[in-house]
């Protein structure tokens, strides 16, 4: 049968990026969407304003909620030492799929634990099943309706500490209003909006909400 958008992104990838090397990759996967076909990735403008944000926390234990085709886990990985435990999270299995063969491709397969569930059911288990104390830096990028649902299940399951770092996408495109709303006045967070534009996108506004656990 025909390949799905997110394969031709991997295939281009495999054709026209060095493996081993996560910035070809990167670079690949982004020329792809600007030039040949739009897919939902973080993408390089975002990626930038994360790349600082993943410097800055260097984090030692990373959760990420969304794989989709591996491009931000690449992108977190790359920044990691080989010391840091960094989990990412993905509900569909096709894209989870091609996300395998991504990570693999750029060589970063050893710094990345690829998780194929639904994160209501992983973060309970996160402290048992993948001994877990608490995270240093959670990047939410799944699905906007499920945001609030996760950083409360974060809350719950004690896997917040004070100064763990919690970034979002999309708070402006498709919009998270609830999100946004939620982390700004709740009073347990310190939350900045970064805004920037949307992927693979010259016009579109979008940005990353960065909420910083009060503990
Ligand atoms: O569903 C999404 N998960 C994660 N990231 C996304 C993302 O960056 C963009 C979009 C998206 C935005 C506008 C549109 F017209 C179609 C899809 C969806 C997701
Ligand atoms: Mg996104």
């Amino acid at each position: 049968s025909a390949m799905s958008k997110e394969q031709r992104v991997l295939q281009y990838v495999q054709q026209n990026a060095s493996r081993g090397d996560p910035d070809s990759v990167l670079a690949a996967v982004d020329k792809f969407g600007w030039e040949t076909e739009w897919a939902m990735n973080l993408g390089d403008v975002k990626g930038a304003i994360l790349d600082r944000f993943v410097k800055e926390t260097a984090p030692q234990t990373m959760l990420e909620l969304g794989t989709y085709m591996g491009y931000s886990a690449i992108r977190i990985a790359r920044l990691l030492p080989e010391t840091a435990k960094f989990m990412t999270v993905e509900f569909d299995q096709e894209n989870a799929a091609v996300a395998r063969e991504m990570i693999e491709f750029a060589g970063l397969q050893n710094r990345i634990i690829q998780i194929t569930s639904d994160t209501a059911d992983v973060i309970p288990q996160l402290k048992t099943k993948y001994d877990v104390e608490t995270l240093d830096m959670v990047f939410i990028d799944h699905w906007k309706d499920v945001y609030v649902r996760d950083i409360k299940l974060l809350e719950t399951n004690k896997l917040l500490r004070k100064g763990t770092v919690v970034v979002a996408d999309n708070i402006i495109k498709p919009g998270a209003p609830e999100y946004a709303e939620y982390v700004r006045t709740c009073g347990k967070y310190d939350s900045t909006f970064h805004e920037s534009r949307f992927e693979y996108s010259n016009d579109d506004i979008d940005g990353l909400e960065k909420s910083v656990f009060r503990g």
